[in-house]
């Protein structure tokens, strides 16, 4: 095989691997056996041992890479990652919606409902439609650069279905049967647990070689995407469309509510429902579903007027 050969048929490979990748972690819907995947990655794999200009960053067979580092650089956030104020109660959530009715000038507008992931919120920059830099929320303006870690979590798309320039947030976290399992392994090995899903999904995270992350089975659901206006987007409802459109993993838990009513019916049909989900979350996010009308509410210093995080008492993992 000739490198143009060997070219075109690694093209033919990326296409292949990343649609069955995007099946199996994204919809959960594999089409072909895993023997198959296998049997692909490895006619990759020596197309690129006999090829290596061919082993570009984008590769399947790149998700893992063997440098460990030094330290992680910092990353400027330039749509800065907003953290929520918090509602415990019934009257918080009618205080928040007299807020948003008294600041907006019609009196229409609606709520979308979405599960509040228990695990780390990152940013993800795509140039191209090609995954570039991937970043922790840090203070909300600089965080820090853990792409290396990110590129192992194989429900995050190398590259998108759309080549477009654009950056999405997210929270990755850790599923409760792998947050189980990990403790298993080091209460064998006499080492500290992890106190719950969520430090280990950080504690995974922030390891300087990606060896360790990706042996620690992490997920990511995505759930914004910055400056999503200029992309042509008008609701927060879009925005998570958009994100399935691209090919990322959103959390289908989701429901739009029309007054607060809705919104406190939802909430309150959650609290028990927890124990059933295979991924920790700690309340409920509400925001204001216009994007136009977010702008219009704006944000304090560090929170946005439009959304607020209704908050569950800690939940008890079983280990
Ligand atoms: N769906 C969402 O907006 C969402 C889900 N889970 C989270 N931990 C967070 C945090 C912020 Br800030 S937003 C958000």
């Amino acid at each position: 095989m000739d490198l143009q050969a060997a070219e075109k048929r690694a093209q033919e490979l990326h296409n292949l691997l990343n649609q069955y990748n995007y099946e199996y972690y994204v919809l959960d819907q594999p089409s072909v056996p895993d023997s198959e995947y296998d049997r692909l990655t490895q006619e990759l794999l020596k197309i690129e041992e006999e090829f290596p200009e061919l082993q570009t960053s984008e590769s399947p067979t790149q998700r893992v890479g063997g440098q460990v580092l030094d330290a992680f650089k910092k990353v400027q956030h330039n749509v800065p990652m907003l953290s929520l104020a918090n509602a415990f109660n019934e009257d918080d959530l009618r205080d928040f919606d007299r807020r948003v009715r008294q600041a907006l000038d019609e009196n229409s507008y609606s709520y979308v409902c979405e599960l509040k992931i228990d695990g780390l919120a990152v940013s993800l920059k795509y140039e191209d439609g090609l995954f570039v830099q991937g970043s922790t929320r840090g203070d909300g303006t600089v965080g820090e650069d853990i792409s290396a870690n990110l590129r192992t979590i194989r429900s995050i798309p190398l590259r998108l279905r759309e080549p477009l320039t654009l950056e999405v947030r997210g929270e990755a976290f850790m599923p409760k049967q792998s947050f189980i399992a990990l403790n298993a392994i080091r209460d064998e090995k006499g080492e500290e647990p992890f106190a719950n899903p969520r430090n280990a999904a950080a504690g995974s995270l922030r390891q300087l070689d990606p060896r360790i992350a990706a042996s620690r089975n992490l997920d990511i659901f995505l759930y914004g995407v910055a400056e999503a206006e200029e992309l042509g987007v008008s609701t927060h409802s879009e925005s998570l469309e958009m994100l399935e459109r691209l090919g990322f993993k959103t959390n289908n838990e989701r429901k739009v509510c029309r007054t607060i009513d809705d919104v406190i019916q939802y909430v309150s049909g959650w609290a028990d429902k927890r124990p059933k989900l295979s991924y920790e979350i700690d309340g409920i996010v509400i925001k204001v579903n216009s994007l136009a009308q977010q702008k219009e509410l704006g944000t304090t210093a560090k929170s946005p007027r439009w959304a607020i995080a209704f908050k569950f008492p800690a939940e008890e993992v079983v280990t």
